[in-house]
């Protein structure tokens, strides 16, 4: 399928998702009043939560739908790309002349050595980067309790059984595909991702010929990438049928065709298979055979080819890598923007750019959109923010005197503190321009008093966090014609603004912005997923930059990691005890502790208060005003410890952070690199300590490639353990109440932990009890059924 039919799939498509979200805005406004009782004798809430429920799965859909195209396309661009450049030719040409088997393996290996093509590898093709030595090599000393066992069991199951989930070829036959080796495996998927375009079937029947409808097959290829139908449906087509013919009919001889049908992703497999009938029809097991032989020759070449480029290019790179500069060998003043702002960052100090700012900079400041990932502490802000006042001065100068100021650059990010971190930096930036404002907009101030200053000031770039922003724009407060004279759009933190919990809002201000304009997303951590929903934001041809780089570690070398595994009852006592070696190793020390809920950091900060310890806390159930203070004294400060939830965990610049102590798994992997990233910026040093029970050791597994030393837990003075007793009877029992049903609706939003609801309950009355509740407090009835813990054992129900 060529790309410009692509696009105009994309636009019809896209069409319908727009008309949900808008269903679902109009929706929930009229839902304030209306008739009291609904069709099937529903009541208001119930009638909405139905109508709620069929958006959202039809959303889905269509995200879904969205997804496939996304994919589809990037295949049918890499393929023109590989066919052009082998051949030298235009890629419609490049069609019908076959490449040699040199050169697949060469343009395979091209392929794969692009930064980002981790997301086209799959993982029955084995590691991509390079195995790293297992951290966890010392013993636990407690024995892992049942829910470990549990969980690990069932991830191992996961994992093991991984491929045979999505493609599960045993439907089909057990032997002839179950024991087919990773290599094979990782032809197909080439095949798969290909659409089942020719050259990869040429590498996995190892034959050179061509069918005269390759054309065909590969266009099929994308259709059935829609499609969610059987292996029939995929492999339709002129010569498909036939070919589907024989192989069902094989299939249905041998007794080989389960009940299931074939998933999407199959189905994306199976028409490879079905390509093999296509060139060899004897059987399956001429299937295999071919496939085994040929195909894994030319794996193993591919793997050696891109193997042996990753030397070559090591080579020059050890050294770097080791030392892991921040800064390049550019000055700002060498890079083309306004002198006042170079003026403004050699005031400030910045004289060279970091790798991040050199590897953007000319292509932000061309206009293209750009997805960027760099690590944790490495200068994104300033990559963004120069590029974004580049982006005001050139529209100042070429817009007239409007009716409306226009804002030219809007830039969301995913908590107060941060907006207000960055408006300053634009702030000191701007230093010497003149007229040119900054204006922040965020939860937990008064509406009011926004909007007395949105008129008041001058506003040309605007920081936000979506649901402020959001409750201007739907309150028809002028902001919507403002922004219609945007330039630019920046996503900081982007993987965490697309996420679940912020996609919807971020959606809707994207409704309400022109479409032609410049997106920026940055952040630390891009995962895969987010990689693709980001074409929500990015132009097509949006540019993808990844200064870490495939095979490096996404955390900063500088930083030591560490992880602690032990009893969640004893952590709050392990904590003191961590802090107090801190303190008595580093004079200057400076620390945050993160714990997973709002309530369960106000209950250690207090604790630790109580210890007489010089602590802080920041989290949400704490007023703006209060939260603000905090932040810019701890900024300032040394000797001071902050308790925290992942209120701060993304792009919060405190300077000089000596350890940063996460207690209790974080949500995911991606939120444990950014808050651990908080200490060594900037290219110093830093330590951070990862404190898990047995039961959560499971996570370890996604952070197998970084580099953390297990320690063994420190002996507890019974002394110190005594006193910490003592000072918890002192925090007031709503404290502690509020913690225990904040822990328990943490943990069960985990999904290997929240999926055995009895062993949860046990954990968290254990914790209860831990923390000095005689009695685990009880829950509201609707709480507990939304959390489908009504009749667990050990549950109390409010009466
Ligand atoms: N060109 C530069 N020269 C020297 N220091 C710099 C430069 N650019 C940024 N820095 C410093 O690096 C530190 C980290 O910068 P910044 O907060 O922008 O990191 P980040 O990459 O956005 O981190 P995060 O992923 O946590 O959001 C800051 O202290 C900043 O002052």
């Amino acid at each position: 399928m060529s790309s410009s039919s692509l696009l105009h799939l994309h636009l019809q498509r896209s069409k319908p998702l727009t008309n949900t979200l808008r269903f679902i805005r109009v929706f929930s406004r009229s839902m304030g009043g209306g008739p009291r009782t609904f069709p099937g004798g529903l009541n208001k809430w119930q009638w909405k939560r139905l109508h709620e429920k069929k958006a959202k799965e039809k959303e889905k859909r269509l995200l879904q739908q969205e997804k496939q195209l996304y994919q589809a396309r990037i295949r049918s661009q890499i393929r023109t790309k590989l066919f052009s450049a082998s051949d030298g030719g235009d890629a419609e040409t490049a069609h019908h002349k076959p490449m040699t088997p040199d050169q697949h393996v060469k343009a395979l290996a091209d392929r794969f050595m692009k930064e980002g093509a981790e997301d086209l590898w799959n993982e029955d093709d084995g590691p991509l980067k390079p195995e790293q030595r297992p951290q966890f090599t010392g013993e636990t000393n407690h024995r892992p309790i049942d829910l470990r066992n549990l969980i690990s069991d069932k991830r191992n199951l996961v994992n093991n059984t991984g491929n045979v989930n999505t493609r599960n070829y045993s439907v089909l036959n057990g032997s002839v595909f179950r024991n087919e080796s990773a290599s094979l495996m990782f032809v197909r998927n080439l095949a798969s991702s290909n659409g089942g375009n020719g050259f990869v079937r040429t590498c996995l029947t190892g034959l050179n010929k061509r069918n005269s409808n390759r054309n065909q097959s590969s266009s099929r290829g994308e259709e059935s990438d829609f499609g969610t139908g059987t292996i029939v449906k995929h492999v339709g087509g002129n010569s498909g049928n036939g070919n589907l013919r024989t192989m069902n009919e094989y299939v249905k001889k041998k007794g080989l065709l389960g009940r299931r049908r074939f998933t999407r992703n199959e189905s994306s497999s199976s028409e490879d298979d079905s390509d093999f009938v296509d060139e060899k029809v004897e059987g399956w097991r001429d299937v295999k055979r071919m496939g085994s032989s040929a195909s894994l020759g030319r794996v193993e070449s591919i793997r050696k080819e891109i193997s042996k480029r990753k030397l070559v290019e090591n080579e020059g790179k050890t050294e770097m890598t080791e030392q892991e500069p921040i800064l390049s060998q550019n000055r700002f003043d060498e890079c083309g923007i306004s002198p006042l702002t170079i003026k403004a960052l050699m005031a400030a100090g910045y004289i060279q750019m970091t790798r991040v700012q050199e590897a953007t900079l000319s292509v932000c400041l061309e206009g293209k959109d750009a997805l960027v990932k760099a690590k944790t502490g490495t200068g994104k802000s300033l990559a963004f923010l120069l590029p974004a006042i580049e982006a005001v001065l050139k529209a100042k100068s070429s817009s007239n005197n409007q009716r409306v100021p226009p804002i030219f650059v809007l830039l969301l990010c995913p908590t107060r503190e941060l907006a207000s971190q960055i408006a300053a930096e634009a702030i000191a930036l701007l230093k010497y321009h003149d007229n040119i404002g900054v204006v922040t907009l965020v939860g937990g101030t008064r509406f009011k008093v926004d909007q007395k200053r949105l008129e008041a000031d001058p506003c040309q770039i605007l920081v936000a966090t979506p649901g402020r922003l959001l409750d201007h724009v739907e309150n028809k407060s002028g902001l919507s014609m403002r922004l219609m004279g945007l330039k630019m759009l920046i996503l900081d933190e982007a993987d965490h603004l697309l996420d679940l919990g912020f996609r919807k809002d971020v959606e809707k201000i994207l409704d309400c912005l022109p479409r032609r304009r410049q997106s920026l997303l940055f952040s630390a951590t891009i995962p895969k997923e987010v990689r693709r929903i980001s074409q929500l934001v990015l132009k097509r041809e949006h540019e993808y930059i990844d200064t870490v780089g495939l095979g490096s570690v996404d955390t900063p070398a500088k930083i030591k990691q560490s992880c602690i595994v032990t009893p969640h009852e004893l952590h709050f006592q392990i904590v003191h005890q961590l802090l107090k070696e801190h303190i008595s190793e580093v004079p200057d020390y400076k620390v945050i502790v993160f714990c997973s809920t709002g309530m369960v950091t106000s209950l250690l900060y207090m604790l630790l208060r109580e210890m007489k310890l010089n602590v802080r806390e920041i989290h949400s159930r704490k007023p703006q005003l209060y939260r603000t203070r905090i932040s810019e004294e701890f900024k300032e400060s040394k000797r001071l410890i902050l308790v925290t939830s992942d209120v701060s965990a993304r792009g919060m610049n405190y300077p000089d952070v000596t350890l940063v102590v996460q207690v209790g798994i974080p949500s995911d992997r991606e939120q444990y690199i950014h808050r651990l990233g908080r200490t060594g910026r900037g290219g110093k040093e830093g330590e951070g300590i990862l404190l898990i029970a047995p039961w959560e050791e499971y996570f370890l597994n996604d952070l197998k490639d970084l580099p953390l030393d297990k320690l063994p837990s420190p002996c507890l003075d019974p002394e110190i353990q005594h006193q910490m007793e003592e000072c918890m009877g002192k925090v007031d029992n709503s404290i502690k109440e509020g913690a225990y049903h904040a822990w328990l609706g943490y943990y069960n939003s985990i999904k290997e932990i929240g999926r055995d609801k009895t062993m949860l309950v046990e954990l968290a009355n254990k914790f209860g009890q831990s923390i000095g509740l005689q009695r685990p407090p009880p829950l509201f009835r609707n709480t507990a059924l939304k959390m489908g813990l009504k009749d667990i054992p050990g549950i109390r129900i409010r009466k």
